[in-house]
């Protein structure tokens, strides 16, 4: 007779430890039913990592199941596991049927990642019985500590589980106890526990690995040739001994009077399972754990190649309750020995969680992989050209990510992954497109288009402007909608050019704060209530404008008092500079017509591709951080972003995220905006290169300066974008990358702690402005030809050693002369910002990169101060600053209060320069008199002069 079948007469049913799609499609499954009188399967996750993850057999299933929508890694897991187990359950039915609920089982496992968390077991394992839903099903929970209680539990709840990851002969006793009791709960509410099934699978193999090497290690340091024979003995019996004592527990457990109130009621004895048979022992008998175990009321779990053997030369005896007592001596004399098979089983628990995490990481990195490739230009394309050094150290630290489960504790909000300060309160940015609530936008959106604005102008600062600029600049027009404007500045002309462009009895004023504290979207909020009232009167006013802030903010109270139309609120667990996903985005988007629903839909992707469920080697968000990060660990700390013509301001928006999230305790990454691609020679080894386009934006030429900047050596990251629609995705990308970054750098990426000092001198000095009518008096160090210079005593005393006198070349000279290698040049000019003053500052710095291959910042204040500005401050101090002020000829009042746009500027202006000496940096400032355009020719000049 068959030895597998044979088993049978020996009341022990063996189940296949193996599942895999094609196995039961192709009828493999029943074959081995019929022959072998197989009655149950069992996966785990490494089954399932071999079968999905290892083989191309799902990828028509993964395909199929992404055509009816996207999901996230583990739910497209979930979804192939659960049919798979459906198959077999259904394949198994007539077994489970004939044996009225006996045998015919199918296990399947909860996700390991949740071993070490009940109520995440629970849930789940209820989740995985409603999905299945098939009667045969087993849920398989581990018998850790935390697994315990589930156990009971879900029992409790008529739930039929399968226990794993059982070791020790003590946590057997519990885990028995665990099913008593939740059987117990079950009757006490009137259910039928006939239909109640369980096994304890009680791991064989994988104790004799352990002890053995332990058993070997004393082998060879016995000295004594009786010893060595003695401890030799024990190798390969100790597993079995084990499980033959456990054997002798389950039948004093299963009888008794407690356990006969259980079985009047119809319960069945929770079965103890043989698992982990497998010889992993080479010199063992392939058989061996299927040999020594058989008894009647049990179940062995085979690997097919066990059952193979066995069916080939399996011997059958009741072995079970053979030589009980001998068993009980090879424990005593292992641990007469002094190897604690105690301390061995409790390792092996946390090692077989760690075991079956490290293949369902494997796993869900094969599936997020066939999930990329079938979703193909749905998920925007990233290529990293690192160089070995920094390639190997990414890899390196991808895996320590990886096997310390960061990306998980990251989407957990576990601000041990920083500094531990308060990072898990701001992670609302994670989940706040997922959360978003498209249909009031769509809402908002139509009510916008019925009052025919011609424009709508975003009032804000930052993380409330540069955002909303992004899309206003990416996405064209659309017809009956609005077009939208950002303004984000004090200075007067650029107030009143945006006054000057738009209608202002037809435009719609959205004030954008998180804090509604904020200088400047309140004086522009004052300048244009006046001007909207004015226009269409006071009572009217208040329906032209809209505020997006933060609850409890002082800008809701003054658009409550206002009868502004609308109050937006943002979520105060999301940082300004994180908000583009928010209402803070999403409000101009939706106000401007563009299609939020399609935005986030887009954006969802790329939430998906950077989860909790994606490892960090396939997780392109956490790839760019970690590039990012060790880079700049690494010397290479310039982010330098080039941004294609399509979405050409995204690098403005990436750039406060950078450098605010990173630049303070005198770190961080420097990004680098708007430089136009050079040859490699004008780049330093400091840098390191992010390039984003549309796939319609190939430039051979951009593409041949790229190569070249690689092939020389630099880190080159690609980023090729399906379209603009998907600019959501690059978004959170980066986001989530900085997020990474920071914790690479070992900083709080989400505050912004030198922002503040600046604030606090530019009140300080806007103060003194409303008492006494001008600003403190300042006295510049040289009066030179159309300019004063400024700095203070510490600067000056170093630039004039450096060759500074009376003249403005040699001030700007010996300023230059003291950047080196590794250092930054910025420009940081409180002037207007248009096309004209743009390309001046784009020259100046250019020529400085240029002549000195030095990275360079072309700023234009106060708006970098609400961006950049933090890093400038708080960052490496690696930055040369030139700070550029002008007179303002034609200044501008705000209603309500004696500073004006122009007084306010001006304290920005100087609050920034004070903080900037007080670190230490080196700044110089150069105030143009006069006209604007002839004092940035002079700059330039004096530049050029200084740099030959
Ligand atoms: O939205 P708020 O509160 O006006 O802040 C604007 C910006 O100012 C900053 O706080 C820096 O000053 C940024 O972080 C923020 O994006
Ligand atoms: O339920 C089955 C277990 O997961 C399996 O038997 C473990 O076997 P292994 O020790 O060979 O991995």
């Amino acid at each position: 007779m068959n030895p597998v079948k044979a088993l049978e007469n020996h009341r022990q049913a063996v189940w296949l430890d193996f599942l895999a799609r094609g196995f039961v499609a192709n009828g493999d499954l029943k074959r081995l039913i019929e022959t072998d009188g197989v009655k149950g399967v069992t996966s785990n996750p490494s089954i399932f990592e071999k079968a999905i993850g290892s083989s191309d057999e799902y990828d028509g299933a993964i395909g199929q199941a992404l055509k009816k929508g996207d999901r996230s890694v583990a739910d497209l897991f979930e979804h192939l596991a659960v049919e798979d187990i459906q198959h077999a359950a259904d394949v198994l039915r007539p077994v489970y049927d004939k044996s009225h609920g006996g045998d015919g089982f199918v296990s399947l496992e909860v996700s390991p990642y949740l071993a070490m968390d009940t109520k995440g077991t629970i849930a789940e394992a209820e989740r995985l019985w409603k999905d299945v839903h098939r009667k045969n099903l087993m849920v398989k929970v581990p018998a850790t500590p935390e697994g315990l209680p589930a156990i009971e539990y879900l029992i409790g709840e008529g739930i039929s589980i399968n226990i794993t990851l059982l070791f020790s002969q003590q946590v057997y006793r519990q885990v028995a106890e665990a099913y008593l009791k939740g059987l117990e709960k079950y009757v006490a509410k009137g259910g039928d526990p006939s239909h109640i099934a369980s096994v304890a699978s009680f791991f064989v193999s994988r104790i004799d690995s352990a002890v053995d090497k332990q058993l070997d290690e004393k082998i060879a340091k016995a000295n004594d040739p009786h010893e060595k024979e003695r401890l030799a003995a024990l190798k390969g019996k100790v597993a079995i001994a084990n499980a033959k004592l456990a054997y002798q527990d389950y039948k004093r457990l299963f009888s008794g009077a407690r356990w006969d109130k259980l079985k009047a009621k119809g319960a069945k004895p929770q079965r103890l399972l043989w698992a982990s048979t497998g010889t992993k022992n080479k010199d063992y008998s392939d058989v061996l754990y299927v040999e020594e175990l058989i008894g009647p009321d049990t179940v062995n779990t085979v690997p097919p190649a066990t059952l193979d053997a066995f069916r080939d030369h399996g011997k059958v005896r009741d072995s079970l309750e053979e030589n009980v007592d001998d068993a009980r001596h090879v424990l005593e004399e292992l641990e007469k020995s002094g190897i604690s098979l105690d301390a061995i089983t409790e390792e092996l628990v946390k090692d077989g969680v760690k075991l079956f995490a490290d293949a369902a990481d494997k796993l869900y990195g094969a599936v997020a992989h066939k999930r990329a490739t079938s979703l193909g230009g749905g998920i925007d394309h990233q290529k990293l050209a690192l160089g070995a050094t920094i390639g190997k150290a990414v890899e390196k630290s991808a895996e320590e990510w990886r096997a310390s489960a960061k990306i998980r504790r990251l989407w957990q909000k576990d601000k041990s992954i920083w500094t531990g300060d308060d990072e898990n309160k701001w992670l609302g940015w994670l989940t706040s497109a997922a959360s978003a609530d498209v249909a009031d936008y769509e809402d908002f959106a139509q009510r916008v288009k019925w009052q025919n604005f011609t424009d709508a102008v975003v009032l804000g600062m930052g993380g409330s402007s540069l955002g909303p600029e992004v899309l206003a600049q990416t996405f064209p027009h659309r017809t009956g909608f609005p077009r939208l404007h950002v303004l984000d500045s004090t200075d007067p002309a650029q107030v009143r050019a945006m006054e000057e462009y738009v209608d202002i009895s037809r435009t719609l004023f959205i004030v954008s704060s998180k804090s509604g504290g904020t200088t400047e979207p309140n004086v522009m909020k004052d300048y244009f209530f006046d001007r909207v009232a004015k226009a269409i009167g006071k009572e009217l006013a208040g329906h032209r404008f809209i505020a997006v802030t933060d609850p409890g903010s002082s800008l809701q109270k003054v658009a409550i008092k206002q009868g502004f139309a609308r109050i937006f609120y943002g979520d105060p667990a999301i940082g300004g500079r994180y908000s583009v996903l928010s209402p803070f985005g999403l409000v101009p988007a939706a106000a401007a017509g563009i299609d939020v629903r399609s935005l986030l839909g887009h954006t969802l992707a790329m939430v998906r591709s950077c989860g909790a469920d994606v490892p960090p080697q396939e997780n392109p968000g956490v790839q760019l951080g970690l590039a990012m990060g060790i880079a700049g660990l690494d010397g290479r700390d310039k982010v330098t972003i080039f941004s294609s013509p399509d979405v050409a301001d995204f690098g403005a928006w990436a750039e406060q995220l950078i450098a605010e999230s990173t630049g303070k305790d005198g770190k961080g990454l420097t990004p680098i905006e708007g430089e136009t691609i050079g040859d490699a020679a004008v780049y330093g080894n400091d840098r390191f290169f992010i390039d984003l386009r549309t796939e319609g934006e190939h430039d051979a030429a951009h593409e041949a300066k790229l190569a070249a900047l690689e092939a020389a050596g630099h880190p080159v990251v690609r980023i090729v974008m399906k379209s603009i629609d998907h600019i959501g995705q690059e978004f959170f990308r980066f986001e989530i990358a900085t997020a990474v970054a920071g914790s690479i750098l070992g900083i709080n990426p989400f505050n912004q702690p030198d922002v503040e000092a600046a604030k606090i001198k530019t009140r300080e000095l806007t103060a003194a402005f409303e008492k006494t009518g001008s600003l403190p008096a300042e006295q510049p160090v040289v009066s030179a030809d159309g300019v004063d210079l400024y700095t203070d005593a510490q600067n000056a005393e170093d630039l004039r050693k450096a060759g500074a006198n009376g003249d403005l070349n040699s001030w700007i000279k010996a300023h230059l002369s003291r950047s080196g290698r590794g250092d930054y040049v910025a420009l940081l000019a409180y002037i207007e910002r248009d096309g004209d003053t743009i390309d001046a500052m784009q020259a100046m710095r250019l020529k400085v990169r240029d002549a000195k291959h030095l990275a360079t910042c072309a700023e234009f204040g106060p708006r970098f101060l609400h961006s950049t500005g933090q890093a400038y401050k708080g960052g490496p101090d690696s930055g040369v600053f030139l700070q550029v002020t002008t007179d303002d000829g034609h200044d501008l009042a705000v209603p309500g209060q004696k500073a004006s746009f122009g007084v306010i500027k001006a304290a920005q202006a100087r609050g920034d320069f004070d903080v900037l000496t007080e670190r230490g940096r080196r700044a110089l400032r150069v105030h143009l008199k006069g006209d604007l355009a002839s004092g940035l020719a002079a700059l330039d000049a004096a530049i050029s002069a200084a740099l030959n």
